[in-house]
């Protein structure tokens, strides 16, 4: 619908032209705060409704013609009409019959309605009109301000209202000389806070603006008795939808102020508008927001329910205005919506919608409170409680945060309570068992640390991965037992694994046991069958607890050697006890019978004592007297320990489900990447298989047995060699077949999470409030962090245990904070950063670009190739005793590009120094993956072109022989020197 100029509008209401004129319209305009510039503007049609009831009335009444027409009315407000017609004033119309009026429409019928709103209006308006009284003498003025409320059509009031008697008859019918004068506004509403509608000003109200942005945006206060005649709804500018307009203003005490709370205002006097919010009316809330209370709120009273009470008449009510209560009093466009609000929807909606979001508010605010009482305040935060025993599962090094997830706290709370318990941990670090156990006790938590071994479970669980054994007899076929060989030092457990290994019935045929790969089967003869045995190849009960420690129980017998020269010693004992409390059997391998002095019933008596009673003097332990040097008896032992295994055991498994196992060992080779022993327990493990064995996954490229044989398959108890793994797994992991290849890699990955987690909470520095003040007086009290990278599993426990056996005294202590396999990685480097560790290289080298990081970060790297002198160095460092003689100083490192075989010269590396200078006769190591493939090389002849030089500097290719054969393309040449350093 086009919007009518001004001039339209005019001719519209007044053809004659005499008394509505554009200028008439403009000026009501105007003082009505609209922006209308000329008589060629056009108005928005809420506005031109405005205009046509206004002028509509007023116009034919001016001009003594009827009533008329075009007249579109506010809504009469049915609310406050029906209470007037409550209280049994002439007959008021219903409450909806001021629905008739509600529309914009031009209306013969209305005319006849509207005698009956104005009379109920006028019953029902109790309120004297502060702004009313202005100008009665119009002689018309009989007719209300139009923006009387809810019951005041401007037609209810032009003809009651001088007659009712009102005690304030609002003069508010503009005459249009006064409209014209711009003095005397039709005001349809007054306002609390300007009793007296005045004059407007001038300005224009900007809201009829369609390019200003500013429409009905807050306006400076001084406008109060301006738009009285809005009553108490904000004006909503000109634009009935636009959500922004009639916002509450600063100060502003004007007419628009929509439903804040105001002062009561005294009696019938109170100038308290239209509409206008009660004094006692509700607090601010959303739904008071402009817009949605000018509709709501104050035109709650439409609603016929609440209309009564808008519409009561003043008395004692202290609501002058209240009759108004429609809050929408001239407003067409109030009017309009208090219309539809009476039938119960806009008001409904927008009325409900303004409470309901407090009592929510409330209800939530009541349950914030209620559980902050019921939550203990320690240090001044406020924690959920448990009852003391409400179990909660955290996994390995997890942190605060994770703790605060799970009992719904604040993580930053838990700091605070934490450190009123005397621990320092931000929320973030990774915590232990203790310190969760402290902090559960006083929450009133249970908190468990789930275990490596169930959190594997759950891990495995959740990709749909049974451990439990197979129970099923049907499925079970017997396997060979799994022995371990233990004893004190130099009984000879080394030389009976030996001994044993030749024993092998048919190793001749594979031409005998050719490589160690941490376990061998040999096949013995008992009986007329040939049954096999499997040994693990590591001597010694601190491999064979390591592995228990990582949760592999592989061991099914052990053989306890004990030298009958010698006697049982404290390790014997040790390895004993071990065995024992593994739950292990025991046969006892009495060895060195060929020495002189031997004594193997010595060792009977003794082993006695500590329960292992030999059969022939009653017991249940066999005992078989032996010589590994000699070779004597082996085959007794051999049969001892499968008898045992018969007697005492129940080996078996089910060799047709999916493989799992342990992996004995496992290291990083040249040529063939990641190499591991496993031993298959359940199932039968298949070349071409996905695997994952602790955090290291890949597919099994190929197997071999003891003698080097490939293998296509490897059944319960069967040990092999494993080729395709991505990364090196430690000794003791267990491996699986996993489904696939991806979920391989998901456990592997989830398994190295948990295990940097569980690093994490272990160098968690113990550094408490208690203790603080003795770490820092002890100053000179220090901890020497290691991290000991290598190239085999074996190496590496080797370096740790003999490191670990340094006694160096009290002051100083010494920590292993990472180990593994492979080449030392930025994280190595990352990790001694932060915990001031010095990094150990057994037989690898840095990864690329970590010498660089290191070097930055001012991480001390060492390399060896020889374990006792890392023992030798560190032991020195320790006692402050280590004289830095020499050390190494980098001189360059080419890389090999092309290998040249020469008869004469042997490999020739043509190469490009990659960095420094490469010098003739420096020393050099090769490196291969970032594993040192030889580190005692030198630089024997180097060659530019044709020509020995002594030196070759970055960028340039060379010759190089190092004297050594086994040279490969990508092989790195690193050169250094001695260089004395003095000691600091
Ligand atoms: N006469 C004799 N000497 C033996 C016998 N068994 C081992 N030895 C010697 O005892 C010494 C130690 O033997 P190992 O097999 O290295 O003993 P071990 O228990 O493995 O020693 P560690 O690895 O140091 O724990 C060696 O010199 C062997 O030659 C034996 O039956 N008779």
């Amino acid at each position: 619908m086009a919007k009518p100029r001004v001039h339209e509008l005019a001719k519209e209401l007044d053809p004659s032209g005499k008394k509505v004129t554009s200028k008439v319209i403009l000026a009501w305009l105007k003082d009505q705060g609209e922006f209308v510039k000329a008589a060629s503007s056009t108005v928005e049609p809420p506005v031109a409704r405005r205009v046509r009831e206004h002028f509509g009335a007023a116009a034919p009444q001016a001009s003594g013609g009827p009533k008329a027409a075009p007249a579109s009315r506010p809504a009469p407000k049915p609310g406050p009409a029906a209470k007037p017609a409550a209280s049994g004033q002439s007959k008021a119309p219903k409450p909806g019959a001021p629905k008739a009026h509600s529309r914009t429409e031009p209306a013969e019928p209305a005319v006849a309605e509207s005698a009956q709103a104005r009379e109920a209006t006028d019953a029902g308006r109790p309120g004297p009109r502060p702004s009313a009284p202005k100008d009665p003498a119009s002689g018309q003025a009989a007719r209300p301000a139009p923006a009387q409320g809810a019951g005041s059509s401007p037609q209810a009031a032009q003809a009651a209202a001088p007659a009712s008697g009102r005690p304030g008859p609002r003069p508010s019918a503009p005459k249009p000389a006064a409209q014209a004068s711009g003095d005397a506004g039709p005001t349809p509403g007054p306002r609390p806070g300007a009793p007296t509608p005045g004059p407007r000003p001038g300005a224009p109200r900007p809201g009829n603006n369609p390019f200003a942005t500013a429409q009905g945006m807050p306006r400076p206060g001084g406008r109060g008795g301006r738009q009285g005649g809005r009553g108490g709804g904000p004006r909503p500018g000109n634009n009935p939808y636009a959500s922004a307009q009639g916002m509450p203003r600063p100060g502003g005490s004007g007419g628009s102020r929509p439903a804040g709370p105001r002062p009561p205002q005294g009696g019938g006097a109170g100038p308290r508008p239209q509409g206008g919010p009660r004094p006692g009316g509700p607090r601010p809330n959303p739904g008071m927001m402009p817009g949605q209370s000018s509709i709501g709120r104050p035109g709650a009273p439409a609603r016929s329910g609440s209309g009564g009470r808008g519409g009561r008449p003043g008395g004692g009510s202290g609501r002058p205005g209240a009759g108004g209560g429609s809050g929408r009093p001239g407003g067409g466009f109030g009017g309009a919506r208090g219309g539809r609000g009476g039938r119960g929807s806009t008001q409904g909606a927008f009325g409900r919608g303004g409470g309901a979001p407090r009592g929510r508010k409330s209800k939530r605010a009541k349950r914030q409170e209620f559980e902050q009482q019921s939550a203990p305040s320690i240090g001044g935060v406020i924690v959920p409680r448990g009852d003391g025993s409400t179990p909660v599962r955290v996994r390995q090094g997890a942190t605060l945060t994770d703790l605060a997830e799970k009992i719904n706290a604040n993580p930053a709370a838990l700091v605070t309570v934490l450190f009123h318990l005397g621990e320092m941990a931000t929320a973030t670090q990774s915590l232990d068992e203790d310190t969760f156990a402290l902090l559960g006790a006083e929450l009133g938590y249970d908190v468990q640390i789930v275990s490596p071994e169930d959190e594997d479970r759950e891990l495995l669980e959740s990709f749909d991965i049974d451990l439990d054994p197979d129970q099923d007899d049907e499925n079970l076929a017997p396997r060979p037992p799994v022995v371990t060989v233990m004893g004190h030092v130099d009984h000879g457990k080394t030389k009976l694994l030996d001994a044993i290994r030749s024993t092998d019935v048919v190793a001749g045929e594979a031409g005998g046991i050719t490589q160690s790969i941490g376990a061998y089967q040999v096949r013995v003869e008992l009986g007329g069958e040939t049954r096999p045995i499997t040994f693990i190849d590591t001597p010694g009960h601190e491999a064979f607890t390591a592995m228990r420690a990582r949760g592999a129980e592989v061991t099914d017998i052990a053989i306890l050697v004990v030298a009958a020269d010698d006697g049982v010693m404290p390790q014997t004992v040790e390895a004993l006890n071990h065995a024992q409390a593994a739950n292990v059997p025991i046969v006892v391998a009495v060895n060195k019978i060929d020495k002189e002095g031997a004594n193997p019933d010595k060792i009977r008596g003794q082993l006695t004592e500590y329960g292992l009673v030999p059969e022939e003097y009653g017991g249940e332990t066999m005992f078989v007297d032996i010589s590994a040097k000699q070779r004597l008896h082996i085959d007794d032992l051999l049969e001892a320990v499968l008898l045992t295994a018969d007697a005492a055991l129940d080996l078996r498994a089910n060799p047709e489900m999916d493989a799992r196992g342990v992996t004995i060992e496992a290291k990083l080779d040249k040529g063939r990447g990641a190499v591991s022993t496993i031993l298959v327990e359940r199932g039968t493990l298949r070349v071409g298989d996905p695997i994952v064995a602790g955090s290291a996954y890949g597919r099994v490229r190929a197997m071999f047995d003891e003698h080097g044989q490939a293998l296509t398959e490897a059944g319960p108890a069967r040990p092999a060699l494993v080729l395709g793994l991505t990364n090196v797994p430690s000794a003791g992991d267990s491996f699986i077949v996993s489904p696939d290849d991806r979920t391989a890699r998901q456990i592997a990955d989830k398994r190295e999470a948990a295990e940097r987690a569980a690093l994490l909470a272990k160098r968690r520095k113990r550094v408490s409030l208690e203790n603080l003040t003795d770490v820092l007086k002890e100053g000179k009290v220090d901890t020497l962090n290691l991290i000991l990278k290598g190239d085999s599993s074996g190496a590496v426990e080797a370096l740790e245990d003999s490191l670990l056996k340094i006694d160096v005294g009290e002051e100083v202590a010494l920590r292993v904070i990472h180990r593994g396999v492979g080449a030392i990685t930025q994280n190595d480097v990352n990790l001694a950063t932060v915990d001031s560790a010095v990094i150990i290289g057994f037989n690898v080298r840095p990864a690329e670009r970590v010498s660089e990081i290191a070097d930055r970060e001012g991480v001390d790297m060492k390399f060896y190739s020889v374990i006792y002198q890392a023992i030798e160095d560190v032991e020195s460092a320790m006692k402050g005793m280590l004289k830095p003689i020499y050390e190494e100083v980098e001189l360059g490192s080419a890389e090999i590009r092309q290998v040249f075989r020469s008869s004469k010269f042997g490999s020739i590396a043509g190469s490009i120094v990659r960095s420094g200078i490469i010098k003739r006769g420096a020393k050099a190591r090769l490196v291969r993956g970032g594993v040192v493939v030889n580190g005692d090389l030198s630089i024997e002849t180097l060659r530019r072109e044709k020509d020995d030089v002594t030196e070759v500097r970055e960028g340039y290719e060379c010759g190089i022989n190092l004297g050594f054969k086994d040279i490969a393309e990508g092989d790195v040449i690193e050169t250094w020197e001695m260089r004395e350093k003095p000691r600091d």
